[in-house]
């Protein structure tokens, strides 16, 4: 049998084509070029619900609070809510379940227990100074450096 018609064959009998996944097809929003776009276009990237100004859940909450303890108010913000397909696309490309999701120089770093803990640990202010993101506790901790060795 000539390959075309094998072809022919194969698709006159085959089964139904399965619906695309949309994990891998999505579009616009969710698609993963369009994703990569956007956490790599700032050197902060946080998907929420809410906004900065107006968190609408806790978790949300306790991210924007804590990039604000680090004098981070300039960020690139994303409220899933107004965007079903950005929500659940964002938690495809991390592989993460969950919101908020927090970005650094287009990398995942997690949600808003893992930046409570960088928080505590330091490590925080330490990927802050290497994005070139100036922290606020870095300048205080520098600012009292000062006044000690007076
Ligand atoms: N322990 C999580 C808390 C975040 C969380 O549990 N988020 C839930 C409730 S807001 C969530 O995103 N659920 C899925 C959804 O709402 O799409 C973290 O560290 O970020
Ligand atoms: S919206 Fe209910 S816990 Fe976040």
């Amino acid at each position: 049998m000539s390959a075309s018609l094998r072809l022919l064959r194969r698709a006159l009998t085959s089964r139904p084509v399965p619906r695309p996944c949309r994990r891998l097809l999505s579009q616009g929003s969710a698609s993963r070029q369009h994703l990569d776009a956007l956490v790599k276009k700032d050197k902060v990237v946080v998907f929420m619900k809410g906004t900065p100004a107006q968190p609408m859940c806790g978790f949300s909450n306790a991210v924007v609070q804590i990039l604000r303890m680090h004098g981070v108010e300039n960020y690139a913000a994303y409220n899933v809510l107004e965007d079903q397909d950005l929500r659940q696309g964002i938690k495809n490309y991390s592989d993460w379940p969950t919101i908020p999701q927090v970005y650094l120089n287009g990398e995942f770093v997690g949600g808003c227990d893992i930046l409570l803990q960088m928080h505590q640990n330091g490590d925080l202010v330490n990927e802050l100074k290497k994005l070139g993101v100036r922290s606020a506790l870095l300048d205080k901790d520098q600012g009292e450096d000062k006044k000690d060795k007076k």
